[in-house]
């Protein structure tokens, strides 16, 4: 006999506003695991993901990720620590969590031989919650909103990585979600294909579903999400509204200049730090000092100004500010 929590883990409580932090989809608290050989693979997390968001979880490989993406999914244990998922504990409440979820990990399970529409007909028919009078309007409707109705009929290993992945999404889409997780989801995709990823993101978040995804790619998280954590060595560095953690980060003085070896030496005759020069011109810290008076001092120098400005701070600078370290986008 299965245990029962006594906060309950019936599943129609998941899907009513009596979770527990009401508009908190996901909550960890100290939430650690270290592996068998000592590994310390996540250290300590507190996550708040509001309802509604669309969270980028963000590290460079090998920042926890994914180990975190498991425990939250109830697939691993945690060592200490505790998870909360639709007001749920994690991993005691999977069973009755899981329907409400809709989870894209480590790529889709898709016999190739099967065509786009069968592969989801079988996931569909794997549902024993799902209702077989309405199996393939519910299988239309998904291949419809990944955009797949054109190559249903092409058989799954005919398709490029991209339309596999908006397979793999039209499988987690079968039947309405509260929360979708995806781990590193535009990973190994040719532009395009990350485009298209993303743009069918923004319109699922765009009905109200919360979106988890991961990655290790600054500018997705920019371009993609409202919310985002940053991980390092498995500890969360920040987390928040995207455009309050890139307000946090100092932007960079930017100068463009036909002479930009000239405008470095003034720069730093003016006690300007972190000069960079490349072919455009220099960029640098910016300076606590008035702004209009180094522009004037470039000017008197004779360097030719084209450009003359502080750029708004990216979350990447962000990055670098709170850990002293550039961001590691291999791989
Ligand atoms: N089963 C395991 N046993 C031992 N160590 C592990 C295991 N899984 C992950 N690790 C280690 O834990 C750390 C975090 O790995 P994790 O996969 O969570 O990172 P990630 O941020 O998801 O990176 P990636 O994007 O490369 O998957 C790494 O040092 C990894 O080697």
């Amino acid at each position: 006999m299965e245990e029962r929590s006594a906060e309950g883990t019936d599943p129609s409580v998941a899907g009513t506003a009596s979770a527990s932090a009401e508009g908190t989809v996901i909550a960890t608290r100290a939430l650690t695991k270290r592996f068998r050989g000592g590994q310390l693979a996540v250290d300590g997390l507190d996550l708040t993901v509001p309802a509604g968001s669309v969270f980028g979880f963000l590290g460079p490989n090998g920042s926890g990720k994914t180990t975190t993406i498991r425990m939250l999914m109830g697939l691993i244990e945690p060592t200490s620590g505790t998870a909360r998922v639709l007001g749920q504990p994690m991993p005691r409440a999977t069973r009755a969590v899981l329907p409400h979820v809709g989870a894209l990990i480590e790529g889709p399970a898709l016999y190739g031989f099967l065509s786009g529409r069968d592969n989801l007909l079988r996931y569909d028919a794997a549902d024993p919650t799902a209702d077989p009078r309405t199996r393939r309007t519910r299988v239309a409707a998904a291949l419809d909103r990944v955009g797949l109705t054109a190559a249903a009929g092409k058989k799954a290993k005919a398709y490029s990585l991209g339309m596999k992945q908006r397979l793999g999404l039209a499988a987690a889409l079968l039947q309405p979600r509260r929360l979708l997780v995806l781990d590193e989801p535009t990973n190994g995709l040719d532009p395009q294909g990350m485009r298209e990823i993303r743009s069918l993101v923004r319109e699922l978040a765009s009905d109200g579903t919360t979106v988890f995804l991961s990655s290790h790619l600054l500018d997705e998280i920019e371009q993609v999400c409202t919310h985002a954590a940053v991980m390092a060595q498995g500890r969360l560095i920040t987390q928040g509204p995207v455009a309050e953690l890139a307000a946090g980060a100092r932007g960079r003085l930017v100068v463009t200049t036909p002479d930009p070896g000239d405008a470095a030496r003034v720069l730093k005759e003016q006690g300007v730090a972190d000069l960079v020069v490349t072919e455009t011109g220099v960029s640098a810290e910016p300076p606590d000092r008035e702004l209009a008076e180094l522009n004037a001092a470039l000017v008197t120098a004779g360097v030719r100004v084209r450009g003359f400005g502080v750029e708004r701070a990216s979350l990447e600078d962000a990055f670098v500010a709170l850990t002293g370290e550039g961001f590691d986008v291999a791989g």
